[in-house]
């Protein structure tokens, strides 16, 4: 078994790679000084796995005392993927690779392997990223976006009177409350970013562009935009399944 960990800012996904398919094991919110603690809560009960390959933004404490629980309780240290030039058909657009965070970077290899297409890949997580990848396989950039909760979250520590709980956005229709207004404002901020950076990816460079959007906000956020949005959960793993696969 090759265990697949893919640690966010807000939370952990992991996944179990069984004779080549992909098996979700957990989705968990976490918290970055307790990884231990997180292990032991998640991963103790698996069978030692024969590899463990991650995908980590959240730092390199987070790494290093995921890598002593996985070297202390199944003598296997991890791989952590780093983002590079290019791999599996797609080529970094970053001028400097390693700054483009790697959960993005193995979202593109995912897609990659799927669709050869121009692709869009919408990450939907703490942050909102849109990331081009050309029909050649050329990464054209992307943008980075506070993600609906951490919009609210400003709105709350700035302002005296807008203080309300975090939601996920379900509908565009405006406000007649304070809570319906962040809500669809912040909806409108990500719904509208993702339709102008697509309008301009038409004019700049033509063609039918596929819309791919994966992360914990996916399911929610799909449905509010007019464009066609295919939601992919698990593309952040599926990079990882690939590094696992052809570089193992
Ligand atoms: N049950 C849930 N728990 C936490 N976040 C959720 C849940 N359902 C949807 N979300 C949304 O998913 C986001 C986290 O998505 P995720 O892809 O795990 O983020 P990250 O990769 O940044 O850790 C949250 O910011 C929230 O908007
Ligand atoms: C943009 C991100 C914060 C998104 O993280 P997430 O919302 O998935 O937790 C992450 O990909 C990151 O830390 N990137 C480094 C900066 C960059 O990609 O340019
Ligand atoms: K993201």
């Amino acid at each position: 078994m090759t265990l697949l960990i893919d640690i966010g800012n807000s939370r952990i996904k992991a996944a179990q790679l069984l004779a080549g398919r992909l098996e979700p094991l957990v989705t968990t919110p976490y918290d970055r000084a307790g990884i231990a603690d997180w292990c032991a809560d998640n991963l103790a009960g698996l069978k030692p796995p024969a590899a463990i390959w991650v995908a980590n933004v959240a730092g390199q404490t987070v790494a290093a005392d995921l890598q002593r629980w996985c070297e202390d309780h199944w003598q296997v240290s991890p791989r952590f993927v780093a983002s590079e030039r290019a791999a599996g058909g797609v080529r970094n657009g970053y001028i400097e690779v390693s700054e483009l965070g790697v959960d993005r970077w193995l979202g593109l290899v995912a897609a990659r392997q799927r669709y050869t297409e121009a692709v869009c890949v919408i990450g939907a997580g703490t942050a909102l990223t849109v990331d081009a990848v050309a029909a050649a396989g050329e990464h054209l950039g992307g943008v980075i976006l506070p993600g609906a909760g951490l919009m609210q979250q400003a709105l709350r520590q700035a302002t005296h009177a807008v203080q309300v709980d975090t939601v996920l956005p379900q509908t565009l229709a405006l406000g007649r409350s304070t809570d319906a207004g962040v809500a669809a404002g912040s909806g409108y901020a990500i719904v509208g970013l993702i339709e102008h950076v697509v309008g301009q990816l038409r004019v700049a460079h033509g063609g039918d562009w596929t819309l791919l959007m994966t992360g914990g906000a996916a399911a929610a956020i799909a449905p509010l935009c007019p464009l066609s949005v295919r939601v992919e959960t698990h593309l952040v793993l599926e990079g990882l399944a690939w590094y696992a696969r052809e570089r193992a």
